[in-house]
């Protein structure tokens, strides 16, 4: 992370990225406690809900209408409904690195990120100010065959190369997006980027999807900077794990 206003330069603005829930975390299977009261995730997205899709100048999410209950994440570890408010991914500049989470030390390409809030809250802002406003689903990203339910997102990188440039993006449903196996490690975080806020239910599912070296250099592709700025090719974007500070992961699988 570039040291102007990387990971490393964030406890100034924001003392809580010292706190004592913040995400990522490094994961060992070894050492997370197999729950066998954990719910199977229940997620259900309509894809109309899809909104458009968006370069915030730190990674792009693809945006969904949030103001009803159609598009949601229940069970597992949560109680209560949570809707689906964006997608977005973390990714390396080489295969090498690139997810947020990691496995015994290992860092994956590249991360997804399905970000959901507590309906018991009248909205996202008022619920990820709550220590269970928000529940992010986590999918790591592994170098194989292309993926075809990644490329519909991917095609639409190409309109939104500079910060702060959206286009329209419709009809897309998540859930191909998530691998078959239902297993997840949970634990109670936060947001990985500012404001860092300690209101995230952590599921992390423990199958990886598939992604091509190719189709990684299309993540590569997009740029950090606005139009007219000097381009600054939009890579690393991710936070090293943080302390776990006696926290327990809970798994969902033996
Ligand atoms: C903090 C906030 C509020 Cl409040 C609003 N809002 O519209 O009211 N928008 N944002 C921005 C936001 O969502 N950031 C965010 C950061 C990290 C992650 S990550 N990687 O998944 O931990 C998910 C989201
Ligand atoms: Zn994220």
């Amino acid at each position: 992370s570039n040291a102007a206003s990387g990971p490393d330069t964030w406890a100034a603005d924001f003392p809580i990225a010292d706190g004592n829930r913040q995400s990522p975390i490094n994961i060992i299977p070894k050492e997370a406690h197999y729950d066998p009261s954990l719910k199977a995730l229940k997620i259900s997205y309509d894809p109309s809900n899809t909104k458009g899709i968006l370069n915030n100048g730190h990674s792009f999410q693809v945006d969904f209408v949030d103001d009803t209950d159609s598009s949601t994440l229940t069970g597992g570890p949560i109680s209560g409904v949570y809707r689906l408010r964006q997608f977005h991914f973390h990714w390396g500049g080489s295969d090498n690195r690139g997810s947020e989470h990691t496995l015994n030390g290992i860092k994956f390409p590249c991360e997804l990120h399905l970000v959901h809030w507590n309906t018991k809250y009248p909205s996202f802002g008022e619920a990820a100010e709550k220590p269970d406003g928000l529940a992010v689903v986590g999918v790591f990203l592994k170098i194989g065959a292309a993926n075809p339910r990644l490329q519909k997102v991917l095609d639409a990188l190409d309109a939104i190369k500079n910060k702060g440039k959206q286009t329209t993006f419709a009809n897309f449903d998540p859930r191909t997006l998530l691998p078959g196996s239902p297993d997840y490690w949970t634990y109670e975080g936060s947001l990985t980027t500012p404001p860092l806020l300690e209101s995230v239910t952590w599921i992390v599912l423990k199958e990886p999807i598939s992604v091509s070296p190719a189709q990684m250099a299309k993540f590569r592709s997009l740029l950090f900077t606005g139009d007219g700025e000097a381009p600054c090719y939009m890579v690393d974007n991710y936070r090293p794990p943080q302390p776990l500070k006696g926290r327990l992961v809970r798994a969902s699988f033996k």
